[in-house]
């Protein structure tokens, strides 16, 4: 196979390749010619938009997320892809952690005050307690499920919405979509752990902060276009939402304007709760696996994405 090498192979995984037979070319080296010879991507950069489609058997993304892929291309094209959803799941539940306690807790006024905080001795910032107040996951998959677990274990009450409403780890309860604004109401805090599809697009907009009635913390470590920020943004003014984490936003890097950065309420990271150890030892077997199955049975091993659906 001709695989383009669209991510960061490491030496020795390249070694794992041509040892099998296989050519690797790197994408800052893909010439026109190559380009029409490919077979296989691995990772995906604009190098990667230049290969024949229709040669092409198969992708393997790095991410979990698949929604910058050209996806109606690929399925028209009948192309294989593969993401890496699981392998972010325990870094974005530790980091969904952080950042609920460091918000309910008063750690956030405390850092922002920085050496005045000793006022905030007096005029405690709000707190709560988690324990016994609920959280309303939405997508109960990898990363949805993951953080359910813990959640559980500090004793929150949890509900999941899911596509399908089906039973899921670390859930007390799963819900369909259709009962969304339900659930909004039912949620102390919220979390986005949704894929980004045409479905989930704008998914929490004016209508869901307006439901979303106990002033919930909300908290996105999805994708920012599943939010409508004006919508959330102003719901963080009108107090219908009591506080934001945001991970992700739309666009990203958030412009410097944005009225978010003046938020006392708002925690902001640079889409980095994912950030996965040992990183291409892991996207690396998922691929190899992916790879020899392929050339074996024509199909992939695992963590095929369904090109209909966006995930
Ligand atoms: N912030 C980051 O760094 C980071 C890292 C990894 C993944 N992500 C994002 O998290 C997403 C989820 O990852 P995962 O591995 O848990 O995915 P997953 O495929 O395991 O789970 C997806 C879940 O979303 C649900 N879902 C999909 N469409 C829905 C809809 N319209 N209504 C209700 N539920 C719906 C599914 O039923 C499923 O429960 C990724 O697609 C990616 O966009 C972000
Ligand atoms: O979906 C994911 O896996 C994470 O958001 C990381 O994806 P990125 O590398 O495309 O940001």
């Amino acid at each position: 196979m001709k695989i383009l090498n669209s991510f960061s192979l490491k030496p020795e995984q390249r070694q794992t390749l041509e040892a099998a037979g296989h050519s690797v070319i790197d994408a800052d080296k893909l010439d026109d010619a190559t380009a029409q010879q490919i077979d296989v991507v691995y990772g995906w950069n604009a190098a990667a938009t230049r290969v024949n489609f229709d040669r092409l058997q198969f992708v393997q993304a790095m991410s979990a997320g698949v929604d910058y892929l050209p996806l109606a291309e690929l399925a028209k094209h009948h192309v294989l892809l593969a993401n890496t959803s699981g392998i972010h799941a325990e870094p974005i539940a530790e980091y969904v952690l952080g950042v609920l306690f460091t918000i309910s807790r008063g750690i956030l006024p405390a850092i922002r005050a920085d050496r005045d905080m000793w006022t905030l001795r007096q005029e405690r910032p709000p707190m709560t307690l988690l324990k016994g107040k609920t959280a309303v996951i939405f997508g109960t998959g990898h990363i949805g499920s993951t953080i359910a677990t813990k959640l559980q274990a500090l004793g929150l009450h949890t509900i999941g919405v899911s596509a399908h409403g089906r039973p899921a780890a670390g859930f007390d309860q799963v819900m369909t979509d259709v009962a969304t604004h339900e659930a909004a109401g039912r949620a102390d805090v919220v979390i986005n752990a949704l894929p980004l599809t045409p479905d989930t697009k704008h998914f929490y907009d004016e209508a869901f902060f307006a439901a979303a009635s106990k002033q919930p913390l909300f908290i996105n470590i999805g994708r920012g276009p599943s939010v409508d920020m004006a919508a959330l943004t102003q719901a963080l003014k009108n107090k219908q939402i009591s506080a934001a984490a945001l991970d992700v936003v739309d666009p990203e890097p958030l412009p410097q304007d944005s009225p978010l950065w003046g938020m006392t309420n708002v925690l902001l990271t640079p889409h980095i709760s994912g950030t996965v150890p040992q990183l291409r030892d892991k996207v690396f077997k998922i691929f190899n696996d992916n790879l020899k199955t392929l050339i074996s049975s024509g199909q992939l091993a695992s963590h095929q994405v369904d090109l209909t659906r966006g995930y």
